[in-house]
């Protein structure tokens, strides 16, 4: 990631911050995200995508942070204003102080643009570790396992094979289920289902653990929001073969949510690899789903 140092006199001085300025008017975010980094760092925007839109109220202002993922350009990129740049892995991320409103983007940059969840009810373990072994060798890196329906002993052993199995391959695992289960198998993180969201205390009570959590209306975001999760799954986006009369976001009353929500979302229901780019321009992280994504 590059990063930029603020001017010390402007607002946020002195922060580091990625690149980028104010759309003027007349423009849209993509023409404000080309004329920024060429008159800031003298490149030439290639290829770009959304990545997560942030609102945030500063004391003094509010901003409305349209965050883009560039992945290809042309040039070297200077500071051409005489601002300091720094070029940092994703694991140096955090050692910069960087101004508050940026933190959910730190998040978004972090995690994946799909999310595999695991089919709930497994009839032979070894061909769903098969299974699993094929998603995450195939770079999926983010694994919600949620399986019911197992003995106590049975679903232990298989969250735990299924964790060394992601860990093996680089994936990040999330127990959808209870807390003691994640926390048994050594996951990396916690899948909060409606229940356990209204119960959560706060997230700062779960140090360490990657917390998602499932919402399906702007009540269930707000509460997300407020006990301080990673990230969401919003859903149902579209008709899914299981509940194929049940009623949908759409894509439209998907992105009339997530516009201004700042935690990164991604899109539930109905899903494939082929909607992934559809997905980024309602304003998801990407897409989450089983049947669609599962290697069976
Ligand atoms: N570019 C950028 N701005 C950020 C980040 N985080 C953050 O809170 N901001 C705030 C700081 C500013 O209030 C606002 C960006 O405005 P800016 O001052 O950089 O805009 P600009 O380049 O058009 O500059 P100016 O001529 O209007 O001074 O967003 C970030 O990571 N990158």
């Amino acid at each position: 990631m590059l990063l930029a140092q603020r001017r010390a006199d402007s607002h946020q001085g002195g922060l580091w911050e990625f690149p980028g300025g104010k759309v003027e008017s007349g423009e849209s975010v993509r023409e404000a995200l080309d004329r920024e980094l060429k008159e800031e760092l003298g490149i030439e925007v290639q290829d770009a995508r959304p990545l997560i839109r942030v609102p945030h109220a500063y004391a003094d202002c509010r901003v409305l942070l349209d965050t883009w993922l560039v992945s290809r350009w042309q040039g070297e990129p200077r500071g051409l204003e005489g601002q300091p740049l720094a070029w940092v892995s994703m694991g140096e991320l955090t050692d910069r102080s960087m101004p508050a409103a940026d933190m959910p983007i730190l998040d978004a940059i972090r995690l994946p643009d799909t999310c595999l969840i695991t089919p709930p009810s497994v009839a032979d373990a070894t061909r769903f570790l098969q299974a699993l072994r094929k998603a995450v060798s195939n770079g999926v890196s983010l694994v919600q396992f949620r399986v019911f329906g197992l003995a106590e002993n049975d679903l232990e052993d298989l969250a735990l094979a299924s964790r060394r199995l992601c860990e093996e391959f680089g994936a990040k695992m999330l127990v959808n289920g209870p807390l003691e289960l994640a926390l048994k198998s050594g996951a990396h993180g916690w899948h909060l289902n409606r229940r356990h969201l209204r119960s959560l205390k706060s997230s700062r009570d779960y140090a360490g653990l990657l917390l998602g959590a499932s919402c399906h209306d702007a009540e269930e975001l707000a509460l997300a929001r407020e006990k301080g999760v990673h990230f969401v799954l919003l859903s149902p986006v579209l008709p899914t073969a299981s509940h194929p009369d049940a009623e949908v976001l759409g894509w439209k009353g998907f992105s009339d949510l997530v516009a201004e929500f700042p935690l990164p979302v991604y899109a539930l229901g109905g899903m494939n690899a082929s909607l992934l780019e559809h997905s980024w321009r309602a304003g998801a992280q990407g897409i989450a789903g089983i049947r669609g994504l599962w290697p069976d």
